[in-house]
C-alpha cells in the first residue's frame, strides 16, 4: 500500500464467553478477502508475541482484579502500537476478537471496578481510536454456558465464573451498545450459525459495499 491509501477499517466482535464469535470472525474475514481487501485478523488479550504471553497469564494465573484490568490494557497498548495502528495506516482492515468494550463489560460490569478509571486508560492507550463497527453477540448466559461446557475444553478463569457474573457482563455490553448505536450492532446470537452469518454479511455489505 502506498501513502495515499485510504485508512483501513477496524471491526471488532464482542459478547460473553460462548456467544459464538470465533467461527463468525473467520466468515467475515473470508468475505472481505474475497472482495480483495487486505485483512489482519487478531484477538485480545493477545495479538502480539508479548500480548499472547500476557493472555496466558490473564486466563490462567490468579491475580488482583486491578492487576487483571491493567494487564488487559498493557496487552492492548502493545497491540495498538505494533499491529492495529500500522495496519490501519497502511490501508489494511483489522478484524479483532474483542477490544476495549470487553474491558468495560468484564472488568467494570462483571468485576465491579470503577468505570472512570477505564475512561482514563482508554484515552491514554488509544486516544481517538474506536472500532468503525462492533458486532455484539447477545444471548442468555445459560445458553452461552452450555455451549462452553459442550466444547469439553478446560474452562479458564473467566469461563469458571457463575451465571450472575455473565448477567452483569451482558448488561454492561447492552448498555454500552445503547449509548453507541451507530457503532455497536446487537446480533441475536441465540440462532443458527447460518442465520447469524447472513445478518453479519448484510451489515457489512450495507455499511461499506452498498
Ligand atoms: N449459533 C450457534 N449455535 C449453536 N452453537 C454454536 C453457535 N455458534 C457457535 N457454537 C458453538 O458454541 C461453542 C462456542 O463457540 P465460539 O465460537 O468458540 O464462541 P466464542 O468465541 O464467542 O466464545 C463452540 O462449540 C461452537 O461450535
Ligand atoms: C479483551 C478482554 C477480554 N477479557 C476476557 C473475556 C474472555 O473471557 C477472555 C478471553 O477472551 P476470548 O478468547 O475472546 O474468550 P472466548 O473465546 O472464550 O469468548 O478474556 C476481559 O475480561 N477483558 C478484556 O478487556
Amino acid at each position: 500500500m502506498n501513502q495515499t491509501s485510504a485508512r483501513g477499517r477496524f471491526i471488532t466482535f464482542e459478547g460473553i464467553d460462548g456467544a459464538g464469535k470465533s467461527s463468525q470472525i473467520e466468515a467475515v474475514v473470508s468475505v472481505l478477502r474475497e472482495r480483495g481487501i487486505a485483512v489482519e485478523q487478531s484477538r485480545e488479550p493477545g495479538g502480539t508475541p508479548l500480548g499472547e504471553r500476557l493472555r496466558d497469564l490473564l486466563l490462567h494465573e490468579p491475580m488482583h482484579l486491578e492487576t487483571e484490568a491493567m494487564l488487559m490494557f498493557a496487552a492492548r497498548r502493545e497491540h495498538v502500537a505494533r499491529l492495529i495502528e500500522p495496519a490501519l495506516s497502511a490501508g489494511r482492515w483489522v478484524v479483532c476478537d474483542r477490544f476495549s468494550d470487553a474491558t468495560f463489560a468484564y472488568q467494570v460490569g462483571g468485576r465491579g471496578l470503577d468505570a472512570a478509571k477505564f475512561d482514563v486508560l482508554e484515552s491514554w492507550v488509544h486516544p481517538g481510536l474506536q472500532p468503525d463497527l462492533t458486532l455484539l453477540f447477545d444471548l442468555p448466559p445459560e445458553v452461552a454456558a452450555s455451549r462452553v461446557r459442550s466444547t469439553g475444553v478446560n474452562p479458564d478463569r473467566f469461563e469458571r465464573e457463575q451465571r450472575d457474573f455473565f448477567v452483569r457482563v451482558r448488561d454492561a455490553y447492552l448498555e454500552r451498545a445503547h449509548r453507541a448505536p451507530q457503532r455497536i450492532r446487537i446480533i441475536d446470537a441465540d440462532r443458527s450459525p447460518e442465520q447469524i452469518r447472513a445478518q453479519i454479511e448484510a451489515i457489512v455489505a450495507e455499511r461499506w459495499f452498498a
